[in-house]
């Protein structure tokens, strides 16, 4: 059986590679999970006879356009945009929108397959989509940044809607970016649409939304933990990144009684051993989303070490949350967090772990959830705002943060149901991959050759 499941994930990923020869983000995210896969594809033959693998590696289309825009000196400036509808066959195109120089279709590609997985997982009508740009929003005034999002929506709206696809944020596109991306929406077709999610309260967003990627990470850590008696409570914790995801993972975080002591942001990280307090907290909040600031200046603040051009994976901790970007968990980095007795890792960010750091971390049998369970949260707080949309009313916070509570502990059972192991141990790789297979697999089954 061992034989036979590495020469077909071998021969598949052959396959994708001549595809796609330089997609490399891409090839990684599609090994993990042909790798999970291949042996329930083995015991179901009629999934590779349908092609089921073949067709999730290749989008259902994929948008590329040009975002022409005018900076603050009057000079015409040219970005690239992009969208990937990658898989329709759970609900309409969902996922969303990064605004990186990195941006490039290898990394759209990853994030809309791993999101195929994702949005399966949360049980929620949802088919997967990512798309963004290769534009800059650090060091661009609001002006600049309003008309760039002008721009990118002018061609973008004819692509999607409430019910065909629906972009929210991811790195670089916070609440700013997704009010000036409505604003031209509505404006071109004249239609107050739920088009996006992660919206404004008072013009259709969720309660709970901003928070929800963050806190799910931490309530999917928390059920993982309680498999083992433990809880965050007196836990060192290690968060990388300082935007959206890491700010309301250390708040879920504190409220469990958990010290987290760093952050970090593309220039380095904080080291606080006294911990990140509240108050600390709001004035992070502040610094990245209003001010736009550098983490080094919390250190300037309050008195504590800047390790300028590191990652925080050196510094002793109980739990590491991972929450700024892809591959920033190098195997080396999972080396010293497990000799420093780390024995939780739970993805906020999307494949921050390389996969020699997966394999350290699935070999020394800790906690490992990887992001497409772990980081759910966020897209599955976006399916109950597409639901509120849809009933024109709004949920309490605690009704909402309930049904998110709910949610990732129905993916961390999921999990456990396809990835529990002898020695009383889980794979929750393997777990989220297999069940967030089994549900697209059906539909593209029953829905025919599509
Ligand atoms: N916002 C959301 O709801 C969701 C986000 N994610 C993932 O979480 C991660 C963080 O996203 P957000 O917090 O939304 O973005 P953000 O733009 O609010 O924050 C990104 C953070 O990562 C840091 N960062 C970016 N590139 C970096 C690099 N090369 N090296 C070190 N640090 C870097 C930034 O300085 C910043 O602190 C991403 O992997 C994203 O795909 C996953 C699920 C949902
Ligand atoms: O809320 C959404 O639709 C997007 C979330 C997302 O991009 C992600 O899960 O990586």
């Amino acid at each position: 059986m061992e034989k036979s499941v590495s020469r077909f994930v071998e021969s598949f990923m052959n396959y994708v590679k001549a595809l796609d020869p330089f997609q490399s983000e891409f090839h990684q995210a599609v090994h993990e999970v042909v790798e999970s896969v291949t042996p329930y594809l083995l015991e179901n033959p009629n999934y590779v006879q349908l092609k089921i693998l073949e067709r999730l590696v290749e989008p259902e289309r994929v948008i590329q356009f040009r975002v022409p825009w005018i900076d603050d000196q009057g000079m015409l400036q040219v970005n690239r945009g992009f969208r990937v509808e990658m898989n329709s066959s759970l609900g309409p195109y969902k996922g969303g929108l990064r605004f990186h120089p990195t941006v490039n279709l290898s990394i759209l590609k990853f994030l809309a397959f791993e999101q195929t997985f994702k949005n399966s997982l949360t049980s929620l009508p949802m088919g997967a989509g990512k798309g963004g740009s290769d534009f800059d929003p650090k060091n661009k005034t609001d002006h600049e940044v309003m008309r760039f999002c002008q721009s990118f929506m002018t061609e973008l709206q004819r692509h999607i809607g409430a019910n065909t696809d629906i972009p929210a944020g991811d790195i670089g596109v916070g609440g700013r970016e997704i009010g000036y991306l409505f604003g031209q929406y509505k404006r071109i077709r004249n239609e107050f649409a739920g088009v996006l999610t992660g919206k404004g309260l008072e013009w259709g967003g969720s309660l709970i939304r901003p928070e929800a990627t963050g806190y799910g990470a931490v309530y999917f850590a928390e059920e993982m933990m309680k498999s083992r008696g433990e809880s965050f409570s007196g836990k060192v914790v290690t968060i990388s990144g300082s935007g959206n995801v890491a700010q309301y993972a250390a708040e879920k975080v504190l409220d469990l009684g958990g010290r987290v002591v760093t952050l970090s942001d593309s220039s380095g990280y904080i080291y606080d051993p006294a911990g990140v307090d509240r108050e600390k907290l709001d004035y992070v909040m502040e610094l990245k989303n209003i001010q736009r600031g550098r983490i080094k200046e919390y250190a300037e603040k309050y008195g504590c070490e800047y390790y300028p051009g590191k990652r925080p994976w050196g510094v002793k901790c109980d739990v590491a949350l991972p929450c700024a970007t892809e591959n920033e968990i190098s195997q080396e980095e999972a080396k010293a967090l497990l000799i420093n007795g780390c024995e939780v890792v739970s993805e906020g960010a999307n494949m921050p772990c390389q996969p020699g750091a997966v394999h350290e971390f699935l070999e020394a049998r800790i906690l490992f959830a990887p992001g497409k369970a772990a980081n759910a949260g966020g897209v599955a707080v976006s399916g109950l705002e597409m639901a509120q949309n849809s009933m024109r009313l709004n949920w309490m916070r605690d009704e909402v943060d309930q049904r998110l509570h709910t949610i990732m502990k129905s993916i961390h059972k999921m999990c456990v149901t396809y990835g529990e192991r002898p020695g009383d141990w889980v794979n929750y790789v393997d777990g989220a991959n297999i069940a967030g297979f089994v549900k697209v697999a059906k539909a593209m089954r029953a829905q025919g050759n599509v």
